[in-house]
């Protein structure tokens, strides 16, 4: 199972490199990679399991946080009951549409990769057409808002070298559009 000493820091070039496109049929090892990266989010998730094993609660992992500079990232996003309302590995994704609107989360972003905290608006699409394969190679597009909206583009940025404070304004990190909609 992935532990946090599995999962690379900022620092690391992997996560500044970008990440490879991925061909059909998967490399058995890749979909091997798909399960774990899911299956640490769940227990991430899972209270008990996370206080064991001393797991970080994530809700997004990219490849390259696992030293895989593929074009891959699972998301498990839960819902305002905990029950889940995003899962989803996807295979080079790419963000096909995304909304005029801004949005940020209104406590600012964090990441599994980056021990310091970051303060500041990360802003972000509100709405997004994803278009990616899943692991069985299928051709996917779906349109997501807010807060799993958000989630992606954290993830599908990993795949691109980027990291969230890469997008918070130096100047005035908490300076962001007026329009801007802000995701509690
Ligand atoms: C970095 C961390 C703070 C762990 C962040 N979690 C999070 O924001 N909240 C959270 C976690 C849960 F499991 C369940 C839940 F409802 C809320 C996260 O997983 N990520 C994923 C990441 O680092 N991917 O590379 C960072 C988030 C910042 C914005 C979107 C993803
Ligand atoms: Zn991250």
């Amino acid at each position: 199972m992935i532990k946090m000493n599995d999962i690379t820091r900022d620092g690391n070039p992997v996560l500044r490199k970008r990440a490879e496109k991925l061909t059909f049929p998967l490399d058995p090892k890749y979909l091997k990679v798909a399960d774990e990266m899911m299956e640490y989010l769940k227990n991430s998730q899972d209270p008990k399991i996370a206080q064991k094993y001393h797991l970080r609660a994530g809700v997004g992992l990219a490849a390259p946080q696992i030293g895989l500079s593929i074009q891959m990232a699972s998301v498990l996003v839960p819902g305002p009951d905990d029950e889940i309302i995003f899962e989803e590995t996807l295979v080079n994704p790419v963000i096909v549409s995304q909304s005029v609107q801004v949005a940020a989360l209104d406590e600012g972003e964090g990441c599994l990769s980056v021990d310091k905290e970051v303060p500041g608006y990360v802003p972000r699409y509100d709405r997004i057409t994803i278009r990616y394969q899943n692991v069985e190679g299928e051709e996917k597009t779906i349109k997501l808002r807010d807060y799993p909206a958000i989630v992606c583009q954290h993830e599908i940025d990993h795949l691109k070298g980027t990291l969230f404070y890469d997008h918070i304004n130096k100047k005035d990190p908490f300076s962001i559009d007026d329009n801007a909609i802000l995701i509690g």
